[in-house]
């Protein structure tokens, strides 16, 4: 790549040097080395480190009053779709205008000088940021932001944790696009309202009829251009943060053996989406301390009632009842990939106490090391552990399980199955579980709902006896059961 720019410079050179030699007037089109040889005498006057100096610190005040102002009204515009639509006229006003509106109204209020470089740089790139950081906002992943709703995550965790991380491809872009703006603004401002700066020597290069100069400032620009970018550019590069360290604490342990003795009861429920009705009076009861299932086929609006049970829909009508707090493992992980395990887990409780969390990592059959590891550094099998971990390091008297073994191997499968049953064995969650798969309800199932239709009905109800306590004949006896009725 590099070979390839240094050709393309050289070409470049090459057809200056023809222009010069065939136009042969120094007036039109200096010669190249000419140029050169005049660029480099600038850095022997004390004047020239002045008019940098004086370029460079506009630049950098423009870039942070527009970032200070740019980045807030950028997070706001993100948040509240109102606010966007009310400050979207003031942002296409700005971008409208031509660059020589802002200097006009700066050389109003600020005369010829510092300011107004600044203001003009201001006014160019200040939507720039507001826009960018606006849209990565917006672009944050609706399921993290469920997941943090389901979890109860403090408001500013969730800035902090999840919209501002969010925002870092925003921020490179928003850098790249910021780099070349800002420094052409400045320039502009100081050459048509400057008193001193780059810009000024340009100007006073072209009134004096110095050729030579004009060109010599414009390489420079491009230069120190090409720099600053470049230097954004890595600037923008961040380094993934240390994985930090696990603090040792000690806390009560929240293990409750009869959490919750009240049913969760949905009574004449109706849900639609956009005319597509999914419930329509519908009613159903999961038992507390039990493991409840649902089993149906697919998009009739299992993971609807879950979602309305973890208040991440409205219904239209009827009411839930329901108590405690709820635990969701959803069925895509939904893990925050630039938090470490640790992290992820810490969102949900801040002091999980450490032999607790060992405890659990063991009947999860995970090791201590996955704690500091990132959500990408696992395996699929090590989310879904993570995932079922989250839920319970969260301390819910509920927990809702959406598919969350579909993906993994049947032998996977069965040892995560067996491992969360280790857990309920001693914690008697009431358990709402998703599945398509008959034989997760044979392994788990102690209430079972098999749902048809479309609104969804309840099909027929199973109870079967505690599944950590069954053995794998009572358990292929229910599969049996299971089938037959699914194959009918
Ligand atoms: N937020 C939503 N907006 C619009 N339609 C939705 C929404 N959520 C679900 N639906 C629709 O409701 C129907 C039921 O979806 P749901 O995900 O509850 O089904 P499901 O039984 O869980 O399916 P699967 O087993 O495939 O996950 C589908 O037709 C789906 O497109």
């Amino acid at each position: 790549m590099k070979k390839y720019s240094i050709l393309g410079f050289l070409i470049i050179y090459l057809v200056w040097h023809m222009a010069a030699y065939y136009l042969h007037n120094e007036l039109l089109v200096p010669y190249p080395h000419n140029v050169f040889l005049r660029l480099l005498s600038f850095f022997k006057t004390k004047d020239f480190y002045i008019d940098l100096f004086s370029t460079i610190s506009k630049i950098i005040l423009g870039f942070i009053i527009s970032t200070i102002i740019g980045i807030p009204f950028g997070i706001l515009s993100g948040l509240s779709e109102k606010f966007f639509k009310i400050f979207r006229p003031t942002l296409m006003i700005i971008q409208s205008s031509p660059v020589v509106s802002y200097i006009a109204i700066a050389m109003l209020w600020f005369g010829i000088g510092f300011y107004t470089p600044v203001f003009v740089s201001f006014m160019v790139v200040f939507p720039i940021v507001v826009l960018n950081i606006s849209e990565g906002i917006k672009s944050t992943d609706k399921k993290l932001l469920e997941m943090a709703k389901v979890f109860e995550i403090p408001d500013k965790k969730i800035l902090t944790k999840i919209y501002i991380p969010s925002l870092v491809p925003f921020l490179k872009s928003t850098l790249n696009l910021i780099s070349g703006n800002l420094w052409k603004a400045v320039v502009i401002g100081e050459f048509l309202a400057g008193e001193r700066g780059i810009g000024v020597g340009l100007s006073f290069s072209k009134i004096a009829l110095d050729t030579e100069g004009v060109f010599a400032y414009s390489v420079l620009l491009a230069i120190l251009g090409l720099s600053s970018e470049k230097l954004l550019k890595n600037l923008s590069h961040l380094k993934r943060k240390d994985r930090g360290k696990i603090p040792h604490i000690k806390n009560s342990i929240n293990i409750k053996k009869e959490r919750n003795l009240q049913n969760i009861i949905i009574e004449d429920l109706n849900k639609q989406f956009d005319g597509n009705v999914i419930l329509q009076g519908f009613n159903i009861t999961f038992y507390h301390n039990k493991i409840n299932i649902m089993l149906g086929e697919s998009g009739i609006g299992k993971t609807t009632i879950l979602n309305l049970i973890a208040e991440l829909l409205k219904p239209d009508k009827g009411v839930i009842i329901k108590k405690g707090k709820i635990g969701y493992i959803f069925q895509d992980d939904r893990l925050i990939p630039w938090l470490t395990v640790y992290e992820n887990l810490e969102l949900v409780n801040e002091k999980i106490d450490t032999e607790e969390l060992e405890k659990l990592l063991e009947f999860l059959n995970l090791s201590k090391d996955v704690l500091l590891m990132y959500p990408d550094e696992l395996s699929g099998g090590m989310k879904k552990r993570i995932n079922i971990l989250r839920a319970i390091v969260y301390e819910p008297d509920i927990i809702l399980m959406d598919e969350a073994f579909s993906s993994l191997d049947i032998s996977t499968k069965y040892k995560v199955m067996n491992e969360l049953l280790n857990i309920q064995k001693e914690r008697l969650y009431t358990i709402v579980m998703v599945t398509h798969d008959p034989f997760e309800v044979s392994v788990l199932g102690e209430i079972v709902y098999i749902l048809k239709e479309k609104p969804i009905k309840i099909h027929k109800k199973f109870e079967f006896r505690e599944s950590y306590k069954r053995n794998s004949e009572e358990n292929h006896h229910i599969l049996y059961e299971i089938n037959k009725i699914l194959l009918a």
